[in-house]
């Protein structure tokens, strides 16, 4: 908790019908009920408990950081009663008695269950008027003063993802906050797949907006970082599409409001999939860095990932469910089901470089939350080693032997590069990956059978341990590559020629004839929810290429918090 700081401003004011003394710091407006006997809140407090959790406040004193005010709104005196600046009217004069002829209203962060913020406000009471005018214009002056919250933003609205209530979301729950914050917006509402993208890569004006901000789902995020993260490419002279390159931080912030089918993006990056949540967490203007993977097929870029790059199940799930999209969000539970009951395996062969130096393995307890510890040290150690190491990883660590092989048959190969957290499986499909450590977890679910996939499917929806199944291995790594068996060299496929002639045979027939039970020859990858076109790809981690209007996921509030400045 935030200790107040030099007092700016210092008060008696009257919140409904009792005496406050309130005061400004440039870190916290505290208000403190003037009386001796305790009593019970009679507003919410800041954190909404169920009630059996709630305690009786000493003092009745509410703190609010000045950086989690929304704004500071005038109540306007007309005809004997006030009137917001929104219109609305409110009989505060009636109530208050005839001394108390100015208001003003202070809307603030409130924090709910499951990391859920909602906007709260409360309204002060004075019979100065001066008095009133200096409050409203200090909090203005201390909001003003905030340079890391956006005034300007660049929003894009996906009307067909999920349950296609984009623009429902966007206009009912998000615009009006907006409005309050008093941030301007350009909405773009798409017309087609790829237009935020090609918009942002070409048309863009980005000079005049302080961010950009995504409704819509996964897929609608990847539209976003591609455009973003190859203009900035492009305007600071940096090869988007060399695998050798280290590529330039984006500058600009993107806010997901969550309107898709998984939105595990959002839901690993804040803790929740609520608009209203991510709405308060862009005005306040929060920043939270993200990894980037590139993904190449021979040298040749093919797309970004910052969630599950998958092949086999995941692959396969994608596949069958993008011809159910009609299905909404459940096509990935039908899919899921079939897939499962497929069971296919498949062959090849995984390279990767261990991340070394880092703090951190996929196994342990930690999880990545906000201002993580682990994603700040390995961040910088990366910063530091970029340049020295950059073309070392690149070549000489593979020379020198750090890369390690793995060949073999697998149900599922899947890298996560932050936790995939979603509502599926809220500890997500690596539990322990960080935000922002500059590495990704590459899990190999080896070959096994059905009941032996189920045990580990189910422990991501439950506290047991995913990984701990003879049949997976996770490693935390910051390169990868992947060779299916039938685009092995010559020389690999020497030893096994006769069979795997005879299996490309067979994969045709089984992709004609799928009830035949062969397994075909080659998945497909899942990026972020975009198909691969290529199945050998090279996958490099971009340590903090991105950042979003987030803190990472807070950890639950501690009531018992003895250092509540109300206390002082
Ligand atoms: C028995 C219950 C087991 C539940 C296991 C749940 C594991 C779920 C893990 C979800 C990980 C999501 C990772 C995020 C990927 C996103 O970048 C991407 C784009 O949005 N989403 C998907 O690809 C969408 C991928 C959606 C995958 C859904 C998989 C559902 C599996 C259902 C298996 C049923 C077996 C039932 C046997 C009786
Ligand atoms: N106007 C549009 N018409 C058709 N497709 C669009 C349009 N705008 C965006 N898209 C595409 O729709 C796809 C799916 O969108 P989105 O990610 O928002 O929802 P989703 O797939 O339901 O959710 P998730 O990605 O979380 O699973 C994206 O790949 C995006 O490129
Ligand atoms: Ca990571």
């Amino acid at each position: 908790m935030e200790r107040p700081g030099r007092l700016l401003l210092q008060s008696e004011l009257r919140v409904r019908n009792a005496a406050y003394d309130v005061s400004l710091s440039r870190s916290l407006l505290i208000w403190k009920r003037r009386t001796s006997s305790p009593v019970y809140h009679p507003f919410r407090p800041r954190f909404c408990v169920p009630l059996f959790r709630r305690r009786p406040d000493p003092g009745v004193c509410h703190s609010v950081p000045v950086s989690e005010i929304i704004s500071v709104r005038e109540e306007e005196e007309e005809n004997g009663s006030r009137q917001r600046d929104d219109g609305s009217w409110k009989k505060i004069r009636e109530r208050e008695g005839k001394d108390c002829r100015q208001a003003f209203t202070v809307l603030y962060v409130e924090r709910c269950r499951q990391h859920r913020w909602r906007c709260a406000e409360v309204t002060f009471t004075c019979s100065d008027e001066a008095v009133c005018q200096h409050w409203v214009s200090s909090i203005r002056e201390q909001l003003a003063s905030n340079t890391s919250r956006p005034k300007h933003l660049l929003v894009y609205i996906n009307p067909y993802g999920g349950k296609r209530q984009g623009k429902r979301i966007y206009e009912q729950k998000v615009a009006p906050l907006f409005t309050q914050a008093g941030i301007s917006t350009s909405v773009i509402v798409t017309e087609y797949a790829n237009h935020a993208r090609d918009h942002l890569k070409m048309e863009a004006e980005l000079k005049k907006f302080d961010g950009v901000v995504c409704v819509g789902g996964d897929g609608m995020f990847s539209e976003i970082i591609h455009g973003l993260i190859w203009r900035t490419q492009i305007d600071c002279g940096v090869d988007p599409n060399s695998p050798e390159e280290a590529l330039s931080p984006c500058s600009l912030r993107i806010g997901i409001i969550p309107a898709g089918s998984t939105d595990c993006i959002c839901f690993a990056s804040v803790g929740t999939n609520d608009p209203v949540t991510s709405a308060l967490h862009i005005i306040v203007g929060d920043s939270q860095p993200l990894d980037v993977c590139s993904v190449h097929h021979n040298n040749m870029f093919l797309r970004y990932s910052v969630s599950l790059l998958g092949y086999g199940f995941y692959g396969d799930v994608l596949s069958d469910s993008e011809r159910k999209r009609w299905m909404g969000p459940a096509r990935y539970d039908f899919s899921g089901l079939k897939m499962f009951l497929t069971h296919h395996y498949y062959e090849g062969t995984v390279s990767y470089l261990p991340a070394k130096g880092i703090i951190g393995t996929p196994r342990d307890a930690t999880r990545c939350r906000s201002g993580c510890v682990i994603c700040q040290h390995n961040g910088q150690l990366n910063s530091e080693r970029s340049e020295k190491y950059e073309m070392d990883e690149a070549s000489d660590s593979e020379s020198s032997g750090e890369w390690r092989t793995i060949r073999g048959k697998f149900l599922a190969i899947n890298a996560a590069s932050m936790s995939c957290a979603c509502p599926r499986s809220p500890k997500g499909l690596s539990p322990a990956a960080h935000l922002a450590d500059g590495t990704t977890d590459l899990i190999l679910v080896r070959k096994c059978s059905r009941f032996n996939f189920l045990r580990h499917l189910l422990r991501h929806t439950s506290k047991d341990d995913q990984f701990d199944l003879t049949f997976i291995e996770v490693h935390r790594v910051r390169r990868f590559r992947f060779m299916p068996r039938h685009c092995q060299s010559d020389s690999d496929l020497e030893l096994d020629l006769h069979e795997n002639s005879k299996r490309q045979i067979f994969s045709q027939i089984c992709k004609d004839h799928p009830a035949c039970g062969c397994a075909p020859a080659y998945s497909s990858w899942n990026c972020d929810g975009e198909i691969l076109t290529h199945t050998g790809i090279d996958v490099r981690v971009h340590g903090q290429l991105i950042k979003l209007f987030a803190r990472g996921i807070e950890e639950l509030p501690v009531f018992e918090d003895l250092s509540n400045p109300c206390a002082i």
